[in-house]
């Protein structure tokens, strides 16, 4: 894979289990934003041929990650993107600026995934995944716990709060990085 030595933009990452809010995040962001394109990574693999498969236990998709990451990789190079999945790890280190983690309580969370309309064992397979905080444990485990950051998204007030919060965290960014400068340490 190619290294770039510079970006102009960041790369950001909003993941959680799903239904924590990760594209209400990503679209809302992206508006305020329009340097940077929102990567919904389910759609995004949809449209790019990178389905290799039918989980029918969890009715889902599966996503070949090499593919997957191939066609993301010109794009990441580029920056600028915010890649909104429910999976963190599979993006190399050097891609990633910032790791945002949702966290949404257990209650909140199992009435939205019901709400959905997803099957009883999926609903809780997914509560289950949040109380046991393992899309925390992937990002802690995969990034610099320095770009990692928890955020909760239970309520609209919370998830505007959160878009302000990473959108301040970008303009300290660019202006940090005035001409694509590189942003990596000597
Ligand atoms: N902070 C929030 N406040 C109120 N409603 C929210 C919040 N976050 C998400 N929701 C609602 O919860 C539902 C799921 O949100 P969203 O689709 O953004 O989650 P997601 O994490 O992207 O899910 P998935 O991984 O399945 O795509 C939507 O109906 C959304 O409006």
């Amino acid at each position: 894979m190619s290294l770039p030595d510079t970006r102009a933009l960041p790369n950001i990452i909003i993941t959680g289990t799903p239904g924590c809010g990760k594209t209400s995040h990503a679209e809302q962001l992206a508006e305020q934003h329009p340097e940077m394109t929102h990567i919904n990574v389910s759609v995004f693999a949809k449209e790019n041929g990178c389905i290799e498969g039918w989980d029918s236990e969890r009715d889902t998709s599966i996503v070949d990650e090499d593919k997957l990451l191939d066609k993301l990789e010109p794009l990441a190079d580029k920056g600028g993107l915010i890649i909104d999945w429910h999976c963190c790890d599979i993006f190399p280190e050097r891609w990633i600026d910032l790791v945002v983690v949702l966290r949404c309580n257990n209650t909140v969370l199992y009435d939205r995934l019901e709400k959905r309309g997803y099957k009883e064992s999926k609903v809780q397979e997914n509560v289950e995944c949040e109380i046991m905080q393992v899309l925390v444990s992937d990002a802690k485990n995969s990034y610099d716990p320095s770009i990692v950051v928890e955020l909760s998204s239970e309520d609209v007030d919370t998830l505007d709060q959160n878009v302000e919060r990473i959108s301040g965290w970008l303009d300290n960014w660019k202006a940090g990085h005035p001409e694509g400068e590189s942003n990596r340490l000597p």
